[in-house]
């Protein structure tokens, strides 16, 4: 079995070109382990998003290698990339991105159905169960709290198993006490189910659910805080500038 789900390999990302030129990834290489909850934090214009749009494929670096397990993204064609960010990657937005035609269970299952694959009914039940969404199938998303459609966006990321799940700003629309049991939902996919998970916030608190956070700083990686706390995220970030 592998152990390490995704590497970053000296990834350069520059927008632009010439005296407009705009470095936002500059030298990033780590490697996030499976069955492992890592938050990514840093300042505004830091390079988080930047980030991972690379790390999941959406867009490719200037330099510098990609892998998903085995696999460089860098080396895959248009067609077999998408193939790997539906297959292989779980996406979890701050908007959710529910289709709202479609029932809770249509949603959830859409990854599948668009790879053309049915949904393994006992691996569904799970999923549904553990994300709190029991008797909540036949719904529409306009029927469910913010919180709710989050669990089923979450729900919807885990149902292929993928190898790794991708989390922007995951609860950056949701109160406090909502944001916390997604948090301890993210969590617990990880810790129960030894789902990898990979999430960008602005949130000390957010990112203190993980089990270490890397900081950004001018595209840079600039520290990482194992076992971090609220107070100890927010006075590593102070300490590096505006945030
Ligand atoms: N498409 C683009 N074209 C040019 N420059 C860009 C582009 N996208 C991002 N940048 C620049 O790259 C740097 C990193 O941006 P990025 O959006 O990754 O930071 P961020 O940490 O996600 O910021 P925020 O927290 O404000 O969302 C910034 O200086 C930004 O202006």
């Amino acid at each position: 079995m592998r152990t390490v789900a995704l590497s970053l390999r000296a990834v350069r990302k520059v927008y632009g070109s010439g005296s407009g030129a705009v470095t936002a990834l500059d030298d990033v290489t780590l490697t996030v382990r499976r069955g492992t909850f890592t938050a990514v934090m840093g300042p505004s214009g830091s390079g988080k998003s930047t980030f991972l749009h690379c790390a999941s494929g959406m867009d490719r670096p200037t330099s510098g290698q990609v892998l998903l397990g085995d696999t460089d993204l860098g080396s895959l064609k248009e067609a077999a990339l998408t193939e790997v960010r539906r297959d292989r990657i779980g996406f979890v937005f701050q908007a959710y991105n529910l289709l709202p035609s479609l029932t809770v269970e249509q949603n959830i299952t859409l990854p599948l159905r668009l790879a053309g694959r049915r949904a393994d009914a006992a691996w569904l039940s799970q999923v549904v169960a553990r994300v709190g969404l029991d008797g909540r199938l036949s719904r529409h998303p306009s029927e469910l709290s913010g919180g709710q459609q989050q669990r089923v966006a979450i729900a919807r990321a885990l149902v292929a198993r993928p190898e790794v799940v991708l989390a922007d700003e995951p609860t950056g629309a949701l109160d406090s006490r909502t944001a916390q049991q997604v948090l301890e939902l993210l969590r617990s996919i990880v810790d129960e189910m030894g789902q990898t998970v990979l999430m960008v916030t602005h949130d000390p608190v957010a990112a203190s659910a993980a089990h270490s956070v890397l900081f950004l700083a001018d595209g840079r990686l600039a520290g990482e805080l194992i076992s971090p706390t609220p107070e100890k995220v927010a006075d590593r970030m102070t300490r590096l500038g505006e945030w």
